[in-house]
This record gives structure tokens, sequence and C-alpha cells, in this order.
């Protein structure tokens, strides 16, 4: 058959991996990395057979050998190869991209099973990934969002991560607590790692334009205790309180004298909130001076059938719960500033707790915020649409108000689960 020589300049990275045939000991290339050296040329394709590297014979080299000659190779490196009859999906460039958001983290130099680390491509929970290549039933390659790189990098598939993370389940004990808790939510009797989102390493999102005559996306603030969530919500709301509304939480509290029933909360008997509690009608719920108050998903439709924008203040765990198609909820994350910037504008802030009124912040508050916060990030990150760094008061107010205006009026990355209506 035809031999073909293709001359590269020497390049840091060649762009493609190789694989021997271990019969017959002949070095195919393997995968022809996107956007790389050799897929750049359009020289060299998967499935090629490499015969000689620089005038050095290949055949029955080990890869590792190959990958020698390489990096010895001074200028240009001239291959030798016969090309592949049947390329196939070579040309990567006529495959149709898929957007995917990282819900884990990963690190193919903490990966042994990687074909080749250099290739691989590290990426953390939250991340936009365009996967230009699934060819491979193990390894995708993928190219992070915004794209800053033109080359795309390989990535463990989501089969061959579910079953990495499988195996780490069962070893760490831990996560049982998690799954258990999820499950008491979504009603689920049994508890299994392959069950439900949380094992879902991958989401695939799409672009999401909400139409004009489409409900409000629900905006959900979360943060660390005292970080300023509840401030920046009643900020928002008392802007304008046409447009953006709390849901009207309910209470076993007894009404006071002059409080209008349903303007500032649904006043319930504790029968009526336990039979709520168990029919899960609740986002959030506890107690607050031996009484009870909870935000139901019903006083977030109310909000949101009025055509308002509906704010909630929930704790991260809680927000797997509302990521639904109809609530489509825009994520926002409040962060404190830098420590001594924290410690600075909180000078006159007052800290709420159970045991006390209210009373100024401690060294010992700000420690715990910083630290609450940091581990929030950390755990939560690929549910956050956005990060907002909460130091001037008035600043956050005006940011969080354009957030809130991008999320309902421009396109955004959301799961394609919940748009399976739109093309
Ligand atoms: N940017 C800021 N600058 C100064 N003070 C702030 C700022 N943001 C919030 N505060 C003040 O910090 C205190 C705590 O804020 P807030 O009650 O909103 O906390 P939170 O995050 O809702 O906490 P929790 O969930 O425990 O109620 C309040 O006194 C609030 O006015």
């Amino acid at each position: 058959s035809l031999m073909v020589c293709v001359i590269l300049s020497s390049p840091p990275s060649l762009g493609a991996t190789i694989r021997k045939d271990e019969g017959t000991g002949e070095i195919f290339i393997a995968r022809v990395i996107h956007g790389g050296l050799a897929d750049r040329s359009g020289l060299l394709h998967p499935g090629d057979l490499l015969v000689e590297v620089n005038g050095n014979p290949v055949v029955g080299l080990d890869p590792e050998q190959v990958i020698q000659i390489l990096i010895n190779s001074q200028g240009t490196i001239l291959f030798k190869v016969v090309p592949n009859e049947a390329p196939g999906n070579s040309s990567t460039s006529c495959l149709k991209a898929v957007y995917i958001r990282a819900m884990v983290d990963y690190c193919p130099l903490q990966d042994a099973s990687i074909p080749c680390p250099d290739a691989g491509m590290a990426f953390r929970r939250g991340d936009l990934l365009e996967v230009v290549d699934q060819s491979d039933e193990s390894w995708w390659q993928a190219r992070k969002l915004p794209w800053a790189a033109s080359c795309a990098g390989l990535i463990p598939s989501a089969s061959r991560l579910k079953s990495k993370q499988r195996e780490q389940w069962w070893s760490q004990p831990s996560h049982v607590h998690t799954c258990i808790r999820a499950c008491e939510r979504q009603s689920c009797t049994s508890c299994s790692p392959t069950l439900g989102s949380l094992s879902s390493p991958y989401e695939e999102v799409r672009l999401y334009q909400r139409l004009p005559q489409e409900k409000q996306r629900l905006i959900v603030l979360t943060g660390a205790s005292g970080v300023g969530v509840n401030e920046l919500r009643k900020r928002l709301i008392k802007l304008n309180p046409l447009a953006f509304q709390g849901p009207v939480p309910h209470t076993t509290r007894p009404i006071r004298a002059g409080q209008l029933m349903e303007r500032e909360y649904h006043f319930v008997t504790k029968e009526l909130f336990d039979y709520m509690m168990s029919n899960h009608r609740f986002v959030e719920y506890g107690e607050f001076k031996g009484h009870l108050y909870g935000t139901s998903v019903d006083a977030i439709d109310d909000v949101l059938r009025r055509g308002q924008i509906c704010i909630v203040d929930v704790e991260p765990h809680n927000i797997q719960m509302l990521r639904t198609p109809r609530l489509k909820p825009y994520v926002i994350f409040i962060k404190p500033p830098s420590p001594e910037r924290l410690r600075e504008t909180r000078r006159d802030a007052r800290i709420i707790s159970s045991y006390s009124a209210s009373r100024a912040f401690t060294e010992d508050d700000f420690v715990q915020l910083e630290e609450a916060s940091q581990l929030m990030e950390a755990k939560y990150r690929h549910f956050f649409d956005r990060v907002l760094v909460n130091e001037d008061l008035h600043n956050s107010c005006m940011e969080l108000f354009s957030f809130i205006q991008e999320a309902q009026q421009e396109p955004q990355w959301t799961p394609v689960s919940w748009n399976q209506n739109r093309a």
C-alpha cells in the first residue's frame, strides 16, 4: 500500500497519541488531538500505520521508545506512514460539538489510567467544556469554554468517570450520608450510587434564552451564614417591589395583633406544617425560638405566576431540589471580600444568632464565615451560575441587579434536560 512522508517542524507537542498492536508489533496513530499540530497539518489521521520516524524504523518498538525518538528530534520530523484506508471519523471538524458542565474535578496527573497524561486536560467542577470528539468510548477530546486554548485535551468519557466514581463511592463510607439525605428529599426509598444526578459526572448543557412570554427564572441566592444574603435580598426587593418578590414563608408562630394574614407569613397550625413537610412541600425549613418556619414550592410558584421575579435564599445543599425545568433556577453565590475588607466593611454590621437577639461580629465570626464560604464554594461550585463578592453593600446590590437582568434576558448555559422541547 501507499507510503507517504509527512514532515512537521519540530513541535513542543505533536498533538497525537500512538498505540502498539501487540500481535504484529506495528505502531499506529491512536488519536489526533483536535486543534493540535498533527490535526492542523491535516497529514496524520487515526489508524495511520507509522513506519519510520526520522529514518528510524519503528515497527516492534515500544510506544515509549518512539516518543523518545520524537523528543530527541531537532528541527523537522519526517514520518513515513501508511495512511489508514478507511479514515472514518478521522476528520474531527465534521463532528457536532456537545457542551457539558463538569460536576466533578479531574486531574490527568493523578489518573494512572490516562493513555497520555501530557494530552490530558484538567478541569474543576463547574467548568464548561466543549466536547469535540466522542468517537472513543473511554477518552473524549474537549476544550474549555471560553475558548482560550485552541487545542483540545483528553478527558475521561462519562461512562469511564462513572465507573471510577462507583469504585470510589464504595471505598468512602462518608458519601453514604450525602446520598441518604438527598434521597430523603427526593422521597426515594433505595440508595444507590448509580441513581440520580449525584452520580452524573457531566451535565449536558445548551444555551437557553428565555422567551418574553415564559415565566421569569427563579433567582437563588446562597452563601455562608452572615455573608449578607438576606440583606441583599431585602434591598433588592425594596428597590423594586413590583419586579422582585420573595416567597411568603409559612410559620407555626401565632399571629400578632395587626399582622396581616398571608402578607408577611402564612400562619399555619403545627399539624398542617408537619403535613406539608412530609409531603415535601418545603424547599427549606427550620426552627427559630420554638416555632417552625419554612419556604414552600407553592409560595415560589405564587410569585412566578404573578409574573414577578422570585428571589429565594437557600442553603447550597437544597439547590438540587430546585433544579427543575419549571423553575430553571439561576444561582448566585455570595462570597465575602478579602479578609481586610470583610473586617472593615462589617464594622457596624450585626450578626443574628438563635441565642442572642443580634450582636456585633467577632474575630471568630469572621474566621468561621471565611472557612464556611470556602468549603461551600469547593463543594457546590458546579451549581453556581455567578459569584458575587459582597464588599460594598450598595455596589453589590447594583451588581446583583445586573446579574438578574442578564439571567432573564441573555442566553445562559442550562442543562439540556430543562429545554428538551426547544431546538
Ligand atoms: N456588604 C456589606 N457591608 C456591610 N455590612 C453588610 C454587608 N452585607 C451584609 N451586611 C450586614 O451583615 C449582617 C449579616 O447579614 P445578613 O443577615 O444578610 O446575613 P445572611 O448571609 O443572611 O446570614 P444568615 O443566613 O445567618 O441570616 C447584617 O447586619 C447586614 O446588614
